[in-house]
């Protein structure tokens, strides 16, 4: 489980997915990106639209925890991408690496690129723009909301 948590902005995210947007121009050009939904939606828009890509497929993956029974399951398949041979593949972040093994499974031409890697699933990435320890759970700014936070002073008056 986590111990830490790494918060991720809006602003931080759009300035990662450009990053990685501008170290794939090379690689490319591509026919098409697959966004990796949910999380991957959003980085794969922001890519998509600085690569200049206007075919966008999407693939669903289920996983399962530890303790509860079956294999990860493609809930939604990638029909447009064939076997990904000139696509390019997008999530948010690998961890344990299983939504990204499934993926690649999937689709075994294809380039996967994500913004977050953390070390285990790290080797399962063509490309990734930060790394991320393996006990800190990401926050992304679909997770969060901004919170009121009482100033100093007046916490230190209500433990007096
Ligand atoms: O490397 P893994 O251990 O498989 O973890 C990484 C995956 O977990 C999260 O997706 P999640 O399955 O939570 O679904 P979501 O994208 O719909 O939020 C994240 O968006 C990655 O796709
Ligand atoms: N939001 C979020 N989802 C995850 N799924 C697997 N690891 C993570 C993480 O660090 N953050
Ligand atoms: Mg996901």
């Amino acid at each position: 489980m986590a111990t830490n948590y790494a918060t991720v902005t809006w602003d931080q995210l759009h300035r990662d997915a450009r990053i990685l947007a501008e170290t794939l121009m090379p690689k490319g050009p591509f026919r098409g990106v697959v966004a990796v939904t949910r999380g991957g939606l959003i980085p794969a828009a922001i890519i998509a639209r600085e690569l200049d890509c206007r075919l966008v497929e999407t693939i669903s993956v289920v996983t399962y925890d530890e303790q509860e029974r079956g294999e990860p399951k493609i809930i939604k398949s990638p029909e447009a991408a064939g076997d990904g041979e000139g696509f390019l593949v997008i999530d948010d972040l690998v961890d344990s690496g299983v939504t990204a093994r499934i993926v690649r499974e999937r689709l075994p031409k294809a380039t996967f690129a994500c913004l977050y890697a953390k070390p285990s699933g790290k080797p399962l990435t063509d490309l990734f723009v930060v790394e991320v320890p393996q006990d800190t759970w990401v926050l992304f700014p679909w997770d969060t909301a901004p919170l009121f936070i009482p100033p100093l002073a007046r916490k230190a008056a209500q433990e007096s």
